[in-house]
């Protein structure tokens, strides 16, 4: 039997205009004629520039919740009734209406509460079947995990673990019965009162947290004993946002850093799925830990990302749209979870059936009955699903994870300090940067002496593609020569060393600053050399050392663009240094906190508008424009100094 991929399918939908908000039109539905439509946006930077992005459903300001839920939604409820995990989660930048999306209001309800009400009605079709459902509902509120259907003042944070086949589950979640739509109303309702929300100038009502609803659906034939156990995670991600914008104070700056930290994870995993990577960071964040099975996993997934018009939002909005592309690419392969159901089975597996006893609440300190794959072990046979083609057991997914907490708490942990243990890490990691650079380097690029030897016999160095290199091919070469010395040495000096294998989360924010500031270094030069895609790759590196740089998000995306056109990429010289004097000191905590968000996950219009200022000659601009950068730069300072959190300036 062919094993059945799954695309993740991916709609956009443009809220509608609010009060007060500007918009020049730039971002528009285009339909054309048939079910096709894609998303056009104007560049911000260039007006007769306009960006196309196809996807499978787009959305303009006028549609309904009705619409989206009958068209997108109500085709992947018969495969929950199948028994396979579906994965709903809202995307986008704050404010875009994620939540009016996912949760909507007494008027106008939106996906989850129509779609308990669809699953509940569905119940009594299923005239061959007993089927139960329940519901639990958590939070991921600065990386850590709560439980919202418990009363606030109880909600512990919650772990998450793995079970012994590499399952996560969130351990202790609550989960609740649901035999009526009144019922799961009054539940929600009170469940997310108790979500973190907060008010910012972009959002009287801001998500502050990460919310996941998870349906199940269990289901047993009354003759066969086999049940069917199916899921529903309706996600609605907090959103990305620009502090500018935002006006937050300390503590919601705090929050601001843990929101786009976590997106960014998210978006390095989009991408490292996406380059068929070796190693998916799933575990550098609750959320995509969470998330691991809608991702590449045996979920199906439908990805929303919500628009806001308003022009400031521009860039936001192409992020969101490169974002959703990527995504629209990852294939996952749902697979059915099914088993017999009875006690001898499940005491089987070691892990007790679930007592009679067990009330309303239910608690689980080990894999829940109902978490997504605890049968996979227990599955005796595939079904295939209503929708899905073919669905087989679940293969092994390509989700590599390198557990570094095992290994340096290992025999060395015994005898090292955490610091010393910290220190080898490290330099474990620089020395996989440098092998893997040294690889790249020799399989890309001609050998230097080939180069050396071009030069000699009367060629010229290839000029970059502007035909007016910045950096002559001799700079080149020499850093890249430096470059590769100095991570020559680490690579040397780790030999002597441990030999851990390790991932960029187990580094020490220095560390990694470090690691990702010579990648940045390598790929400019070979941006300077035109070759725009080793350059890409390189910029991608460094993103997964210094997740929330948005300098070099926005380098990302300059450079994918020209990839994308083939067209040259002109690289800008590196921003003007500020006089000394202007600069307030920095403390060792600060340069600590260098790969800390100012604002992370996909930045803004105005933000990307400075930064390319940044990287443009700041004596091109008139002392008055030269003089509002200097004092908005100062016045991001002040504040997340006040944060804890200081802006780092890459490349
Ligand atoms: N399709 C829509 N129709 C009408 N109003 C909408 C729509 N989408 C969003 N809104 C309104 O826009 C505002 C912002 O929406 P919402 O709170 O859902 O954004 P969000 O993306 O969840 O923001 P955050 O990430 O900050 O939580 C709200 O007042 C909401 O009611």
């Amino acid at each position: 039997m062919a094993t059945a991929h799954s695309k993740i399918k991916v709609a956009t939908r443009i809220r509608p205009i609010l009060q007060g908000e500007q918009t020049d039109g730039g971002i528009q539905v285009v339909r054309d004629g048939s079910e096709r439509s894609h998303m056009s946006v104007r560049n911000p930077r260039d007006p007769s520039q306009v960006f196309t992005f196809p996807f499978a459903s787009c959305y303009d300001e006028a549609s309904t919740q009705e619409e989206i839920f009958e068209r997108d939604i109500q085709p992947m409820l018969d495969a929950v009734y199948n028994g396979i995990a579906v994965t709903i989660f809202a995307y986008g930048v704050t404010s875009s209406g994620k939540t009016h999306t996912m949760q909507g209001s007494a008027a106008q309800p939106g996906i989850t509460p129509r779609a308990v009400e669809a699953l509940l009605g569905r119940r009594s079709l299923m005239e061959d079947r007993d089927v139960s459902l329940s519901v639990s509902y958590m939070e991921i509120y600065k990386d850590d995990v709560y439980d919202l259907l418990v009363p606030k003042e109880k909600a512990v944070k919650l772990p998450v673990r793995e079970n012994e086949v590499g399952e996560v589950f969130v351990a202790n979640l609550s989960s609740e019965p649901v035999n009526t739509v009144a019922e799961f109303d009054a539940m929600y309702s009170r469940a997310s009162k108790q979500r973190s929300v907060g008010a910012t100038n972009l959002n009287r009502a801001s998500s502050r947290s990460h919310a996941i609803v998870t349906v199940t659906v269990e289901s047993v034939d009354r003759r066969s004993r086999q049940e069917m156990i199916g899921k529903l995670l309706l996600v609605d991600l907090a959103g990305s946002e620009n502090n500018k914008h935002t006006g937050n104070d300390a503590s919601r700056m705090a929050e601001s850093a843990a929101i786009n930290k976590s997106l960014s994870v998210l978006g390095q995993v989009v991408h490292a799925l996406n380059t068929g990577a070796s190693r998916i960071p799933y575990r550098n964040s609750k959320l995509t830990r969470i998330l691991q099975a809608a991702l590449g996993g045996n979920s199906l997934g439908l990805l929303i990302c919500n628009l806001a018009p308003g022009t400031k939002f521009r860039q936001d909005t192409l992020n969101t749209l490169n974002f959703a592309s990527r995504t629209k690419n990852i294939e996952n392969k749902p697979t059915v979870n099914q088993q017999k159901s009875d006690a001898v089975t499940a005491t089987k597996s070691g892990i007790p059936a679930p007592s009679a006893e067990n009330d309303s609440l239910q608690r689980h300190d080990r894999p829940p009955r109902t978490s997504i794959g605890y049968f996979k072990k227990l599955r005796v046979s595939n079904v295939p699903a209503a929708n899905p083609p073919e669905l087989q057991p679940q293969p092994k997914i390509n989700n590599e994870q390198h557990n570094s907490s095992s290994s340096s708490t290992g025999p060395v942990a015994a005898t090292l300090t955490e610091d010393e243990i910290n220190a080898r890490i490290a330099k474990a990691v620089e020395a996989e940067v440098a092998r893997r650079l040294a690889e790249f380097e020799h399989h890309r690029s001609p050998p230097l002496t080939e180069q050396r030897d071009e030069e000699h016999r009367g060629h010229p160095p290839k000029a970059s593609a502007s035909g007016s290199p910045r950096i002559s091919p001799r700079k080149h070469r020499s850093l890249d020569i430096e470059l590769k010395q100095r991570l020559g040495e680490i690579e040397d000096k780790y030999e002597r060393g441990s030999k851990e294998s390790q991932t960029s989360s187990s580094l020490t924010p220095a560390s990694r600053k470090k690691t990702g500031r010579a990648y940045v270094a390598l790929a400019r030069a070979q941006s300077e050399k035109n070759n725009l895609q080793l350059a890409l790759e390189l910029y991608r590196k460094a993103e997964t050392y210094v997740p929330d740089n948005v300098k070099l998000k926005e380098r990302i995306i300059e450079i994918e663009w020209a990839v994308k056109q083939d067209t040259p990429f002109n690289p800008s010289p590196k921003r003007a240094k500020k006089p000394k004097k202007t600069k307030p000191h920095r403390r060792a905590d600060d340069a600590a906190s260098d790969s800390q968000t100012l604002v992370g996950g996909s930045g803004t219009y105005s933000d990307v508008t400075e930064n390319k200022e940044n990287f443009l000659d700041a004596a091109q601009y008139p002392p008055a424009k030269r003089q509002i950068l200097d004092e908005t730069d100062g016045l991001a300072r002040k504040r997340h100094k006040a944060a804890g959190l200081i802006r780092k300036d890459w490349d």
